[in-house]
């Protein structure tokens, strides 16, 4: 019989169990760290030895990460190259998006634009809201509390709760009595508060082409839920849609899926659809523990037993009881943690070290975070690669401080799940400001800053890229682009569309404030002093209002905003950091030259700078040391987030560490999920 041998590790009997099981349809459940994703990329290997066509194999996820994270699995333990190149690795989102497109195209439908911003459904929300105030047969108008046009935040919470109804496909497995609407079934049989679900109603019709099924517009997940949708049987039989049957889903001879605890009910109706026929392949692996999106419906039930009945499959269970990844000690901790027994390698030496900070006479959670990390680069072995090293956090905007710390130290670092702060669209547009009113052209950065600058520029000023009877660019998509490469060429033409299109053409309040935001740079002698006036001047919170639907992005423009100011104390001044920031673009860029696609053993990023993420963004990969910091009751566990998904992230951002973890606790307020005994006091 041919079978796949893998040279990169010595599978153990489990593994070899799972990679030989003659059956169709398997389900993996183990801790993190327990070669899941290595034993689905043995299967795979297993399947394409006895012949299979990778072309008929899908595997699919539900993270970009997680795809770069099988891919990575596949590669170390050998898959043959050109296979690789085959495989259909993606997340459900894109292979749904992909399904509907190549269906939609078929129908003669134009391709439907796909939205990436709060901000691009912003218009539609409003205009559902209105038309839901507006209606004349509403039954229950006193049951309505609309918001007030351009009200904090609502959109961004609308689009939030919103994703999590659709992820379960709420309404659609919930149907009203008589298909009426009522504020009992909304919170009675929905738990939707009565506004919620007739605004989604209204703005799922701008959404959909009423009767036809067609999308004017996907947001992210959007592409699932519209084809789960089509998937199921439809509501009005006189219904003029996409026929179920002539979707692309029966090509497939293998199913592959990774992290299938992440599986909400829209993305199961997929699954179920691309699983009808008993003779495709089926195996998957997940961890309970680790559902961090309960959000947009991730649901662990899809892991129990009713996966079998929604399958119409007997699935066999087998196990992976050794976590390979991380030591004893961690894995007691997580297997408390957790509620559940997880078995460390014995082999692996993972140290575990708690840090008290933030309190009188201790360092500060930035200060532990250098410190910790000038430690492990001075205790570097052979064995161990300083920079493979990651401090994982609870928020993106949490990286500020430890950004400017890194900075201080010149400690070079990736950002990982979100943009740097320096790069965010309001940064770049102070930066640009006061570079053109100080005529410091040379602190605009590198060539690759330089190239984001432009569509910032318009982001944050409201001007309209193209003005009626432009007659020079087809679209503000190809000036936009065209600007990028030209301001990544020179620094003039960053200079010139600032002072010709934004300074001309940008909303008139928008115009004066830069005015008056300009003279109070130019008045300054050294230009450099008058920064926070400079801010003041131009009045970020007014451009953070225009620019965001969204409080919390609101905010962060603010915090953004003290965060460059305090980094420019710790320089001679804000020129002085924007140069500074400058020849690190440069230094960044030779390194990226140098780094090309540097990879990897397993799946890890070999890469020659500490990666700083987001906790959630790394589920499925793996770090030699991680620190945790800013572990304080109310900020993980967020106060404002579901308790059970709190816990499941913490499990996950813990279990990526191989040999080193290092959490760094608020000393007033410590994190529950920390043990007090680990947490040592260490004076500053
Ligand atoms: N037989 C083996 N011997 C030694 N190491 C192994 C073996 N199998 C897998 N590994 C290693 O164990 C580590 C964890 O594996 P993997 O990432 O597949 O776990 P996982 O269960 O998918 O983790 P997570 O749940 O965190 O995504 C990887 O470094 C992998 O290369």
């Amino acid at each position: 019989m041919n079978e796949f041998i893998t040279e990169a590790i010595t599978p153990t009997a489990e593994q070899l169990a799972i990679q030989r099981y003659p059956e169709r349809s398997l389900l993996i459940e183990a801790a993190a760290g327990a070669a899941k994703t290595t034993t689905l990329a043995l299967r795979i290997c297993q399947a394409l030895a006895l012949g299979a066509d990778p072309r008929g194999l899908l595997a699919l996820t539900f993270t970009d990460t997680a795809c770069t994270a099988l891919r990575q699995a596949l590669r170390f333990i050998g898959c043959d190259p050109q296979a690789l190149k085959l495989l259909r690795i993606e997340t459900f989102d894109s292979f749904a998006a992909g399904v509907l497109r190549e269906a939609e195209t078929l129908d003669g439908e134009d391709p439907v634009e796909h939205f990436r911003h709060a901000e691009q459904a912003a218009p539609f929300v409003w205009a559902a809201i209105e038309q839901v105030g507006a209606n004349p047969r509403e039954p229950w108008p006193d049951e309505l509390q609309l918001p007030s046009h351009g009200s904090d935040s609502y959109v961004g919470e609308f689009l939030r709760r919103t994703a999590g109804v659709k992820g379960r496909l709420l309404l659609e497995l919930n149907p009203a009595e008589g298909g009426r609407d009522t504020p009992d079934h909304a919170v009675e049989d929905l738990g939707l508060d009565y506004t919620l679900l007739r605004v989604l109603r209204r703005y799922e019709a701008h959404r959909i082409e009423s009767g036809r099924g067609h999308a004017n517009f996907r947001m992210p997940l959007d592409a699932t839920y519209d084809l789960a949708r089509l998937l199921l049987p439809a509501e009005d039989e006189g219904e003029d849609r996409i026929d179920p049957q002539s979707l692309p889903l029966g090509r497939w001879r293998g199913v592959f899926v990774d992290e299938l605890h992440d599986c909400n009910a829209a993305m199961f109706t997929i699954l179920q659809a691309l699983l009808a026929n008993p003779a495709v392949h089926f195996c998957a692996v997940g961890d309970r523990h680790q559902v961090i999106h309960q959000m947009n419906g991730a649901d662990a039930r899809f892991m129990s037993r009713e996966l079998d009945a929604g399958l119409g499959r007997r699935l066999k269970r087998l196990p992976l009881s050794l976590s390979f990844r991380y030591g004893p000690p961690l894995a007691r901790w997580m297997g408390r943690h957790a509620g559940k027994t997880i078995a460390g390698d014995a082999k692996a030496e993972t140290r575990l070290a708690g840090i008290a900070c933030d309190a009188a006479g201790l360092a500060s959670t930035e200060e532990a975070v250098v410190a910790t990390l000038k430690a492990w680069r001075s205790e570097q072995r052979k064995d161990k690669v300083y920079e493979d090293c990651a401090v994982l956090l609870r928020h993106p905007s949490q990286s500020m401080l430890i950004e400017n710390a890194l900075h201080r130290e010149r400690i070079a670092y990736r950002c990982d799940g979100f943009t740097t702060y320096l790069l965010r669209p309001e940064v770049l547009f102070v930066r640009c400001a006061f570079a053109v009113a100080s005529e410091r052209l040379d602190t605009l950065g590198g060539a690759r800053t330089r190239a984001l600058i432009p569509a910032a520029l318009f982001e944050m000023t409201q001007t309209p890229v193209l003005r009626d009877g432009d007659p020079d660019y087809r679209s503000a998509e190809t000036f936009l682009r065209e600007a990028s490469k030209q301001a990544a060429d020179s620094e003039v033409v960053v200079a010139a569309i600032f002072n010709e299109h934004i300074m001309n053409w940008a909303p008139k309040p928008v115009q004066q404030r830069l005015r008056r935001a300009m003279a109070v740079a130019r008045g300054s002698s050294s230009g450099d002093c008058a920064f926070e006036d400079f801010l003041a001047a131009l009045d970020m919170p007014r451009f953070a209002m225009d620019a965001y639907v969204d409080r919390e992005r609101r905010q962060e423009v603010q915090r953004h905003m003290a965060g460059l100011a305090s980094a420019s104390h710790s320089h001679a001044g804000a020129l002085a950091f924007f140069g500074f920031l400058r020849q690190l673009d440069e230094e960044d860029e030779q390194r990226l030259a140098g780094l090309a696609a540097g990879r990897t053993r397993s799946n890890r990023i070999h890469v020659p700078a500490i990666t700083l993420a987001s906790a959630s963004h790394v589920k499925g990969l793996e770090f030699e040391h991680v620190l945790l910091p800013y572990l304080k009751q109310g900020v993980f566990p967020d106060a404002g987030a579901d308790a059970a998904d709190e816990r499941n992230l913490f499990y996950v951002a813990a279990t990526r560490a191989r040999s080193r973890l290092t959490v760094m606790v608020d000393a007033s307020r410590p994190s529950e999920f920390v043990p007090p005994e680990l947490v040592q006091r260490v004076a500053a």
